[in-house]
């Protein structure tokens, strides 16, 4: 069978942090429409890789490619953005005072590669995909609410949506589900589901009872470095990542699991 094609490609990624090594040694490979969860304990090197691949934090040595052959491990944030990398960090950042549908339209205006020219020539098209947007997210009929009085999780579909406009074939979200509730944690994972279909996304999680129901592939980090890699079964079933991490949380999360 022949290999799905990869977006993203982390080679022997080391992070220093004054001497500390936060990332030793970490590869990673994304395929094309690939959801996949970033798992580990507290201080694993989790975020540390996200903000790697998004520019934040330059790795002192590794390699970041993207879609091929594009080297992106020393270009800037904003450089990697218009590439096609979106990251959303865990405070939404959406505009309270403006609608739903008005936080949409800026997204849509900061869109890479939209000139201002164009823009008039595009506006029908360009709000069919708005109505679309809200339809995924789920905020149809929400569109002229004010986007601070959304609830938390509406709240994070709403800057997803904005996200979702400014089309990045990577999606990079830091715990997407933290505080919502269980409710709001389902229609997050099927929305991540349907992106998925389009676009490759990197969710950092901590919500086992969430990876299990939405992770076909699971990467577990510990101390910086690659623990385990494969499906939620397979992971479960390593001794090393159940003593590291899985046991850990064992009690906590079966309390969890009983429901
Ligand atoms: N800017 C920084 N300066 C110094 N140390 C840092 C910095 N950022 C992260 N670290 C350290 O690097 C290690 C990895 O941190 P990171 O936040 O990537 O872990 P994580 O797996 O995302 O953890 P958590 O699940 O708790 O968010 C930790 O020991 C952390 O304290």
């Amino acid at each position: 069978m022949s290999q799905p094609l990869s977006i993203l490609q982390c080679n022997d990624v080391t992070v220093e942090f004054d001497g500390f090594k936060a990332i030793q040694g970490m590869s990673l490979t994304l395929a094309k429409g690939e959801l996949r969860f970033l798992i580990g304990p507290n201080g694993a090197g989790k975020t540390t890789m996200l903000d790697v691949i998004c520019g934040k934090v330059r790795p002192s040595t590794g390699q970041v490619t993207f879609n091929g052959d594009i080297d992106i491990t020393r270009k800037k944030e904003h450089q990697i953005a218009e590439l096609g990398i979106g990251r959303k960090f865990q405070a939404p950042s959406i505009f309270p005072s403006m609608t739903v549908l008005e936080n949409l339209e800026i997204a849509l205006r900061q869109r890479r590669g939209v000139f201002a020219t164009l823009f008039a020539r595009l506006q029908a098209e360009e709000q069919k995909r708005m109505k679309r947007q809200l339809e995924m997210i789920g905020l149809a009929d929400q569109e002229d609410s004010r986007a601070g009085g959304l609830s938390h999780g509406e709240k994070q579909w709403l800057e997803i949506g904005m996200m979702l406009l400014q089309e990045p074939d990577i999606l990079l979200l830091d715990e997407p589900v933290a505080g919502m509730t269980d409710k709001e944690t389902d229609k997050t994972g099927e929305l991540l589901q349907e992106i998925a279909r389009e676009r490759s996304i990197v969710v950092v999680e901590h919500d086992m009872e969430f990876v299990r129901s939405f992770a076909s592939k699971v990467t577990v980090m510990h101390e910086g470095k690659l623990l385990k890699e494969g499906t939620m079964e397979d992971v479960q079933r390593d001794d090393r990542v159940a003593e590291v991490y899985l046991g850990k949380r064992r009690d906590a999360d079966a309390s969890r699991s009983t429901a």
